[in-house]
């Protein structure tokens, strides 16, 4: 892989990010909440490894919005027509960031909550 090539590639990734950020408001909210995070885990203060989790979970949870909606613009491609299959191709993928979503508000507090009280 050429260097050219690579930071193509990097930049079509920042655009696909800035994409979903001006257009998405739950991208919105995840890059919010994880600014939040990151200012009350260092106003907390967490050891190496809690910080590792933290960024594990702030990352995957970003990541994981990002991959919902690029599967929502690909079914409203595939089908602007109401479809059972696209109706369970959106919701299941709302899940998966559900399932994620509470995994990870479950581990913050396991980290932080014992810290506060
Ligand atoms: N083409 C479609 N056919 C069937 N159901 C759909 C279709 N598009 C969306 N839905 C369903 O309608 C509901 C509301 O969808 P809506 O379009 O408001 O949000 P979304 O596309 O899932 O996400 P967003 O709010 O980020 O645009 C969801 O259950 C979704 O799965």
């Amino acid at each position: 892989m050429n260097a050219n090539r690579f930071f193509r590639s990097f930049k079509f990734a920042a655009e696909g990010i800035k994409t979903a950020l001006v257009k998405e408001q739950n991208v919105r909210f995840h890059f919010l909440a994880a600014v939040i995070v990151v200012i009350a885990a260092f106003f907390t203060g967490l050891s190496y490894t809690e910080w590792q989790v933290i960024i594990l979970l702030i990352g995957g949870m970003i990541a994981l919005e990002l991959i919902n909606s690029a599967l929502e613009r690909v079914v409203d491609l595939v089908t602007g027509e109401f479809h059972p299959l696209a109706k369970q191709a959106k919701d299941i993928a709302a899940g998966a960031v559900l399932v994620f979503a509470v995994a990870s508000a479950i581990i913050g507090l396991l980290i932080f909550i014992p810290k506060w009280f």
